[in-house]
């Protein structure tokens, strides 16, 4: 048993911080056995960690993002998607043949999602097996939770990322195998890129794997025009983009993640909120590569859950902290042009960058009884110089701060 203690913020619901100033959670392992104002009598005697005047908030959960593109980072956002995955992502993806290219740059990437204050991850790696592995190696070392895929990919890409149908479903079965007890807090999942790149052969395989190993899905939906009219020749039959996944068991038949979301029919909402599949809304790399908004107004009437993602490197930003304040900011200027969807409020954009991503992954993202401490500790002191209460304070955190406010990090009750 330990006893945290500080100023503890979190939202157990979209409408509402919970706020304890001075207050104590106590942690059973690495669970959270509950959140007090004053320690209870039973606990009394347990280490005490006291972190002061600091806020303690849940972890951040980064649900889309592409680790292989992390040179790419902040660089060649002058073209729509499919251009832009043919001349700058795909070359630099290929480079991750090289395990010792994979080694350096992975080990970059972890170093930057760490340093953000990215306590889960959704990440795609490449195609590549060797480099997909270091990877999840590299993150297991890291302390940080999460998900990694292989990408899949057997079709419309260069050659050097056009994978042997045979040989992308043996190289998934095999770090399957490798990998799916290896760690508690790194899995695999599956990850065809999205619909464009994959045969249909291979989409089935991979929905059939995905239920017999019980593994999640992640895959990209409904980003830009060019790219649903494209799924449109090769899926004519196709009722829309989302149906041809779930044609193939990969739209929530184990718990998936769908990409940006932007471009979304009613039927396709209908049939994400009916199978329970994430939108992960991706601001930044929606703004920057032209794709458009996000309705997520829309999305959290009909009750779609939500998470956030970075998108790196069609965001250029790891830290979901800015993610929040993007995508409070977009749904604003929404609003103004349409006063039928509210903007988002800031409990709203921190429950999904908490509780409402980290319920992928399970009890993850909140201080309520029976979750996992995932937890930041945010020294604000350069911020807070006049009496803001403890919500401005972490309001101005989350606008003005960066990773060098983040003093401490928790995965799984873990000091990472
Ligand atoms: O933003 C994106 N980044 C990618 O790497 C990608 N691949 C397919 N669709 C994609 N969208």
């Amino acid at each position: 048993m330990k006893i945290i203690k500080g100023n503890i913020i979190f939202t157990p619901t979209y409408d509402k911080f919970e706020i304890i100033k001075d207050g104590y959670i106590i942690l059973s392992n690495n669970k959270i056995v509950g959140v007090y104002n004053e320690i209870p009598k039973q606990y009394k005697n347990y280490e005490l960690i006291d972190y002061k005047d600091k806020l303690i908030i849940p972890g951040m959960n980064d649900l889309h993002c592409h680790a292989p593109q992390f040179r790419n980072v902040g660089i060649a956002m002058d073209k729509e998607l499919l251009p832009w995955l043919n001349d700058y992502t795909f070359p630099e993806e290929s480079k991750y043949k090289d395990i010792d290219y994979g080694k350096k740059m992975y080990s970059k990437f972890v170093k930057e999602i760490y340093k953000n204050g990215t306590t889960r991850v959704a990440a795609f790696a490449t195609i590549h097996k060797e480099s997909t592995m270091k990877l999840m190696d590299i993150l297991i070392d890291s302390g940080i939770g999460g998900c990694v895929g292989k990408v899949n990919m057997d079709r419309n890409s260069c050659d050097s990322l056009c994978e042997y149908t045979m040989t992308s479903i043996n190289d998934t079965l095999d770090i399957i195998k490798r990998y799916l007890n290896k760690s508690e807090l790194v899995k695999p999942i599956i990850t065809p890129r999205f619909v464009p790149t994959c045969s249909e052969i291979l989409l089935k395989n991979l929905g059939e794997i995905a239920i017999k190993y019980n593994l999640p899905v992640q895959s990209h939906l409904s980003e830009n025009i060019g790219e649903i009219n494209w799924v449109k020749e090769l899926h004519p039959r196709s009722k829309f983009y989302g149906d041809v996944y779930d044609s193939y068991n990969l739209f929530g038949d184990t718990p998936t993640l769908m990409a940006h979301c932007v471009h979304l029919t009613d039927d396709e909402i209908n049939l994400m909120k009916t199978k329970n599949v994430y939108a992960v809304h991706c601001p930044t790399s929606n703004a920057n590569l032209g794709s458009g908004i996000m309705p997520i107004r829309k999305l959290l009437n009909n009750n779609v859950k939500i998470a956030f993602g970075s998108d790196v490197s069609g965001g250029h930003s790891f830290s979901i902290f800015k993610a929040i304040v993007y995508a409070i900011e977009f749904s604003k200027l929404i609003w103004a042009q349409n006063k039928e969807y509210d903007f988002l409020t800031l409990s709203e954009a921190f429950y999904i960058a908490t509780k409402g991503g980290g319920s992928f992954f399970g009890n993850i993202g909140s201080f309520e009884k029976d979750y996992e401490f995932d937890a930041l500790v945010i020294d604000d002191s350069d911020l807070n110089f006049d009496n803001y209460s403890l919500l401005e304070r972490l309001e101005k955190f989350i606008y003005l701060g960066d990773d060098r406010h983040i003093y401490h990090r928790y995965v799984s009750g873990k000091l990472i």
